[in-house]
């Protein structure tokens, strides 16, 4: 395989360190046990191929994981180091010869799943191999449409690039199931996303021009270059390696602030553009005019004096100016009204003679029925270009790939759900008969559609997104709390129905806009209604889960006169202290979210923001938001994962020692900024900023030395296989003196010898028993001339032979010259 060099920062992570502990070949082994854990797919299966197989961790993972006997066959342009109960063979996998050699060990059988790692090895000694990796993917494939089962499963590595779409789409005509997923074990620092492709459909027959790249990846076009992603990426520069663009050989550009205002695609003077200037040789008054208002701040013109630095916020910010510039000249924005657009256009208006009732009732009609195709072209557009803008994002590497697959949940969310009809507290209006309740965001949207578009549009975009991406932020962990909360309540034995959780009440209530009738009152009085009830009655009763009346029991909370009033006093407080804006909650409900609050704020707080001192292992969660399972450790089971950072080892010594307790932990979540006046502040803004308001604990020399020498101890560790070795050694000598012990013992027992004899029999085992087996030869050869660089056996050597370097050769002498002079 291309072996990686393991000196790079960071390449010694801890999946390094636990694949050696393991006896793993390459850290690689953990995405495959990553991937297997979330979709469970070797355990199912009695044949797999694996694809690009070098050096072989995948394959001991295989073993591992399935049914004993099973068949696993593995190909690669590397030699593979044998593996008990594994084939393995050299060769590309682009060739016929591979296809052949894999027909040959299959036999008549197919595979269950077929695994594709593969990365070429561009820059090392394989040049020959010329396919990138997508193409790569294409031809593993390939194979595996020919050597799967129906219904099998296929599971690849594909790279961040321009033919990541096209490739999964040819994955999603292929198979039932595709999703795209980063196990936490690849890093983010690599652009690699595993696909797993589950329910192979077997076509039976399939054109050969569909897994040809040539045609596969055929009508890509260059998208990343464009004026949008210029302006909303800014980050990312093209070089100009191609040389300028034709007729434009301008290195630096400046264009009149009026210019901007006036024109009506301002994103491509953004991107071109390196300064707006509000001064002109020739006088101009709307420049004049723009210099003198007061929209045009210090801080706007800073901007405007070099676009080249600015980041996407300032972006915005010149996009909402450029707007109020607009209104100020009385040219045509979003929020002005269409007949002065049409006007501005200098379009004609026709004077219209008023109509007899049933003609304008038709007109009406006809005019209603324009808006909603109209509307609805706009929303399949809009849909549309949001799919696109994802797709270039995912290009861009602006989207983690974790957010891959969001789609087809969002597919979920059109359908008619009982969840979300609970979420928005309409059940008890449907129950009552009443249907108008409508959410904020339709009314919204149908607003927004009811406006004329105007070229602002871009600039809108830039805050939808950013909206969207904080919404579907907020979902990801509200969703993730969600399911924390009910795996706790399972544990507890209670099981809160399938009504939605607290969580997702308190968001959801704030978009919904209740019919303004007199129901409000008593569908209020009556509080949201699950639409399935807990099947646990009592613990609702109770009004506290097991785990919270068991935290409450505390004697600490004995004297604490909050904690004691009665239910509706405490909602009340509730309400008064921080939940202005949320629901009115049952009574049931409100302790579980007082403790839920403190719990989850001094979680958050331990382990968001203030990241740092973590155990690592210790406060991970069962699953994080993509679903991955952490690390988990069963009771009494000893977390597989250390303390790895000097952070964690000073809060594991506090701890020890007593300095700290987990009642501090709780206390420090509470600073000056628990409480503060979040009123009106997006909760983007205060998710940043809690993100950077936390305190940098100390850490004390103790604590660091302890890391090192924790670090120190792992890495001068012997590896699994030499452990294990030293241990079959001492294992056997103990055995072998057992058995001279028992033949001495004989022998000094035997009645028919004298002493002399006995003396020298047992002189004689202990001679045999201390003679070390001859140490076999090793032929040193140096890796020069004809040596250089050869992988296997060298020519005319027989034996056991070990190559060598000059450079190994020099690094023994100055080791020995070292250990000398101490
Ligand atoms: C990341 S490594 C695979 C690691 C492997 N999954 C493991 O667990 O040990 C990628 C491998 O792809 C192999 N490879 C690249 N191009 C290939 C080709 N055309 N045919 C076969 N193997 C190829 C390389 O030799 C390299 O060993």
């Amino acid at each position: 395989m291309g072996f990686q060099k393991k000196t790079g920062k960071g390449r010694l992570d801890k999946y390094y360190r636990l694949a050696k502990e393991k006896g793993y070949r390459a850290r690689a082994a953990f995405k495959l046990l990553q991937l297997n854990k979330k979709y469970d797919f070797l355990g199912s299966s009695r044949v797999v191929i694996d694809l690009c197989a070098a050096p072989g961790s995948w394959m001991q993972v295989a073993v591992e994981a399935m049914p004993k006997g099973s068949l696993i066959v593995g190909v690669d342009l590397s030699p593979i180091k044998p593996i008990p109960g594994v084939i393995s063979f050299q060769s590309d996998i682009t060739t016929d010869k591979c296809r052949a050699e894999l027909r040959r060990h299959l036999k008549t059988w197919k595979a269950d799943t077929v695994l594709h790692d593969g990365a070429p090895n561009v820059g090392t000694a394989w040049i020959q191999d010329s396919f990138n990796q997508a193409e790569l993917v294409l031809q593993s494939l390939k194979l595996a449409v020919e050597f799967l089962v129906e219904g099998g499963t296929f599971v690849t590595k594909v790279f961040r690039s321009a033919q990541y779409n096209q490739l999964l789409w040819i994955f999603g005509q292929l198979f039932e199931k595709v999703e795209a997923t980063k196990p936490p074990s690849s890093r983010n620092v690599s652009a690699e996303i595993f696909v797993v492709c589950r329910g192979f459909k077997a076509p039976r027959h399939l054109d050969p021009r569909f897994l040809d790249p040539k045609t596969a990846f055929a009508d890509l076009k260059d998208t990343k270059n464009t004026d949008e992603a210029r302006v909303y990426k800014p980050e990312v520069k093209k070089r100009k390696r191609g040389g300028y663009e034709e007729g434009d050989y301008t290195l630096y550009r400046e264009v009149p602030a009026s210019e901007f205002v006036e024109s009506t695609d301002p994103i491509s003077i953004l991107a071109n553009t390196n300064r707006l200037l509000f001064s002109s040789l020739e006088p101009s008054l709307s420049l004049a005019a723009l210099d003198k208002m007061p929209a045009t701040t210090l801080e706007i013109r800073q901007y405007c004096a070099d676009l080249k630095v600015l980041g996407r916020s300032e972006f915005k910010k010149l996009l909402k100016w450029r707007m109020v510039a607009r209104e100020a000249f009385g040219l045509p924005t979003k929020k002005t009204s269409q007949p002065a657009t049409a006007q501005e256009e200098g379009e004609e208006i026709a004077e219209v003679e008023s109509m007899d009732d049933e003609l304008k009732l038709q007109e009406d009609l006809q005019a209603l029925k324009d808006k909603d195709t109209r509307q609805k072209k706009k929303e399949r557009k809009k849909e549309n270009l949001k799919k696109q803008k994802e797709i270039q994002r995912i290009q861009m590497h602006m989207i983690a790939p974790m957010e891959i697959g969001i789609e087809s949940a969002q597919v979920e969310k059109d359908m008619f759900q009982l969840r979300t009809l609970e979420k928005e507290k309409a059940a008890n209006q449907i129950a009552k008969g009443r249907m108008a309740i409508l959410s904020e965001r339709p009314k919204k949207e149908a607003l927004q559609d009811d406006e004329s578009e105007s070229e602002d549009e871009l600039n809108d975009r830039l805050e939808d997104e950013l909206d969207q991406h904080w919404n579907a932020y907020q979902e990801r962990r509200a969703n993730y709390e969600a399911k924390i909360k009910r795996r706790k309540q399972e544990e507890d034995g209670e099981w809160g129905g399938l009504s939605g959780t607290d969580e997702e009440k308190e968001s959801s209530d704030d978009d919904v806009v209740e019919e303004s009738d007199d129901s409000d009152s008593d569908s209020d009085d009556e509080g949201p209604k699950p639409l399935l009830t807990d099947l646990d009655g009592a613990g609702q009763d109770a009004g506290l889960s097991k785990r919270a009346t068991k935290f409450f029991d505390q004697d600490i909370f004995k004297d604490i006169p909050g904690l004691e009033q009665s239910d509706s006093e405490c909602q009340a407080e509730e309400e008064d202290e921080d939940m202005d804006d949320a629901p009115v909650l049952g009574k049931a409900e409100v302790k579980p979210i007082i403790s839920e609050k403190l719990t989850k704020r001094a979680s958050k707080r331990n382990s968001k923001e203030e990241a740092s001192p973590r155990v690592d292992g210790e406060e991970d969660e069962d699953e994080n938001e993509d679903g991955w399972e952490n690390e988990k450790k069963s009771a009494g089971e000893k977390p597989s994962i250390d303390i790895i950072t000097a952070e964690a080892m000073q809060l594991a010594m506090d701890l020890a020692t007593g300095k700290r307790t987990t009642h501090d932990l709780t206390d420090e979540a509470f600073d000056k900024y628990a409480f503060r006046d979040r009123d009106g502040l997006p909760e983007w803004f205060l998710d940043d900023e809690g993100k950077h308001s936390n305190k940098q604990k100390p850490i004390t020399k103790a604590a660091a030395q302890a890391i090192k020498e924790k670090t120190r101890a792992l890495n001068a560790r012997p590896i699994k296989k030499v452990r294990e070795a030293q241990a079959r050694k001492k294992f056997k000598t103990a055995q072998r003196l057992e058995k001279l012990k028992k033949k001495s013992d004989l022998l000094a027992n035997e009645e028919g010898m004298t002493e002399k004899e006995k003396a020298e029999s047992i002189a004689k085992l202990i001679g045999k028993a201390k003679k070390k087996a001859p140490k076999r030869s090793v032929k040193v050869v140096v890796a020069r001339g004809a040596n250089r660089g050869i992988q296997g056996r060298p020519k005319g050597v027989k034996g056991r032979y070990k190559i060598v370097d000059s450079r190994m050769k020099k690094e023994m002498r100055a080791l020995k010259r070292i250990a000398k002079r101490k």
